[in-house]
């Protein structure tokens, strides 16, 4: 199955404009062919969000190649251009613009994890590496997404190069995230923003680590733990935009964060920060750390509301978010539409624990189903209402549940929910597995509990970055039947769920079909959750 959905995208051309009941979904019989869909939109969903068409969406160059457009803005180009960079996805965002803008590029610096080169090679996307002759100096640190005495050369480099820049010059700062929830201690420090260290001194690179990994340990939001780095650090909070200045600062931005505030992404170095030392006191005080703080963490806090990087710092900036979650979702529902299904984007903020999270999808599912194929179109009110309740607990911001049960009940036809995010994780067992593998086994104990009526169900979840916490997988898939085909095969989900290890068991269950193998995409917008309906 896995090498099936690998040719997908070429054997599942899409017609070239949209059909409501078209042949493609007619002709739906097997799961094997649903779930080939879902890959083809899960694909579509990442092709979006990809550096080279987000760059190209972004910047253009006029015919006399002099003058720069982002959006609506113009930049003079004299060989004034600077690039730097720092994440996970900004290695391809790097080659996408010195393609366009090479000619114009007198130096640039990006810090990108370890080993992102070999494994970008190996995936076989040269697109995504720069070319020999290139201005760009590349970094590599930040092992284990901990921010490392590599990453911390990189962010000198990125610092010496702004400092040196005048009001002639533009730079160009791109950035992406990596963990956008620091749920476990081997992700704990973030991707853009472990990427970037410059603790203030006296706090040193490890102060700052062991703060960092004891905040992520006792369950700090990205919110609350990049408010803390922003404090500590020379360069983020607004910081690299204030070390640039007088130039003009162009930052180029990958979302990985729920509702992409780009105070929060890889800890907005180039946007004024809003928090007061009152605000990291609090967020101290309230895991338990204020007591036992370094003596150089008190000394840069206490110094730090006299000295902030102001908002009169920013004014040179432009900040612009290239790529989202929101954007991949778009591109996913679009597709689908062409592949004949009612395609509905319910959210773009699923968050909270895995565990409810499967509820509600499950819960979900038994609605939308019922909807779907009850021939009077009456909806199933009781459990309605404990979706809606368990809905209000996930407190998911942009959530448009009535508006998709609306649809799904006029649509009585294939129907695709599609949303995005990141639950979490509480991990208590030692298996192998990841957030999307686990929340799809999940979700398919929930789809078993009771019988759904004839429709098939797919659930897919995948991340968009291509790997599944710690494993080379992306995600996985179920349907409906998971419970009862998992127990003809003598596995019990209930054991691997118990032991987080939904990577173990999708190796073993249909001979590791259900797993989403899409390799290192280049990208990363959270996850994408896709729920299909398509009445037999
Ligand atoms: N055995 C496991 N089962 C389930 N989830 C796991 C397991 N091991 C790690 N995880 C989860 O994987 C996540 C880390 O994986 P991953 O690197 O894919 O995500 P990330 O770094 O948070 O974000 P991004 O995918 O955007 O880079 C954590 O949320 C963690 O809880
Ligand atoms: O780098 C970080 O801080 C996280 O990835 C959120 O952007």
């Amino acid at each position: 199955m896995a090498a099936a959905l690998q040719v997908l995208p070429c054997l599942l051309r899409a017609p070239s404009r949209p059909f409501l009941w078209g042949p493609p979904v007619a002709r739906m019989t097997s799961g094997m062919a649903l779930a080939e869909q879902a890959r083809q939109l899960f694909d579509s969903a990442v092709g979006a969000v990809q550096p080279g068409p987000m760059l190209q969406r972004t910047l253009s160059l006029d015919p006399s190649g002099k003058q720069l457009k982002v959006r609506d803005r113009t930049f003079q180009l004299q060989e004034n251009l600077y690039l730097v960079g720092f994440g996970k996805a900004v290695l391809g965002m790097a080659a996408a613009a010195d393609e366009l803008l090479g000619q114009h590029l007198v130096q640039g610096v990006i810090s990108v994890p370890k080993g992102i080169r070999a494994a970008v090679e190996l995936a076989g996307k040269q697109e995504m590496l720069l070319k020999p002759h290139s201005h760009i100096q590349v970094f590599e640190g930040a092992e284990d997404n901990l921010p490392d005495r590599d990453a911390l050369r990189a962010a000198q480099a990125i610092q010496q190069l702004a400092e040196r820049l005048t009001a002639d010059d533009l730079l160009l700062v791109l950035i992406s995230g990596l963990s956008p929830l620091p749920d476990t201690l081997t992700d704990s420090a973030g991707g853009g923003s472990a990427l970037l260290p410059a603790p203030i001194p006296p706090v040193t690179l490890e102060e700052k680590q062991t703060l960092t990994k004891l905040l992520a340990a006792r369950g700090a939001t990205i919110q609350e733990l990049n408010t803390i780095r922003k404090a500590l650090s020379q360069l983020k909070g607004g910081g690299l935009a204030q070390a640039a200045y007088p130039a003009q600062v162009v930052s180029l931005i990958l979302s990985d964060v729920i509702g992409d505030p780009l105070e929060v992404i890889a800890s907005g170095p180039t946007v004024a920060s809003t928090h007061s030392v009152q605000d990291c006191l609090h967020i101290l005080n309230h895991y338990g750390l204020r007591a036992a703080l370094p003596r150089s963490v008190k000394t840069v806090l206490s110094r730090a509301d006299s000295d902030p990087h102001g908002p009169h710092t920013c004014g040179h900036v432009l900040n612009v978010i290239i790529g989202s979650n929101s954007l991949a979702l778009a591109e996913a529902q679009r597709q689908a539409e062409v592949l004949g299904y009612h395609a509905m984007v319910l959210s773009t903020a699923m968050q909270g624990d895995v565990r409810r999270v499967a509820q509600f999808y499950g819960l979900l599912a038994r609605v939308a189903a019922a909807c779907l194929t009850s021939s009077t179109a009456e909806r199933p009110l009781e459990e309605e209402a404990k979706l809606h309740q368990l809905a209000a607990e996930l407190q998911l911001p942009d959530l448009q549940l009535e508006e998709a049960l609306e649809a799904v009940a006029k649509a009585k036809g294939p129907v695709c929910l599609l949303a995005g995010g990141e639950p979490t994780v509480q991990l208590q067992g030692s298996g192998k597995g990841g957030r999307n593998q686990e929340l799809a086994l999940r979700v398919g104990a929930e789809l078993g509990k009771q019988p759904l009526g004839p429709v098939d169900v797919l659930f897919l979840s995948g991340g968009t970055d291509g790997q599944d916490g710690p494993t080379k997988v992306a995600g996985a898939w179920v349907m409906s039947d998971l419970v009862s085909q998992a127990s003809a095969e003598n596995l019990d989900f209930a054991t691997f769920l118990d032991n987080n290890d939904s990577y173990t068991f999708f190796c073993s269950f249909q001979g590791g079909t259900h797993l989403l193998h899409t390799g290192l995409t280049g990208t990363n917008v959270m996850d994408v959750h896709l729920l299909v309906f398509h009445p037999q």
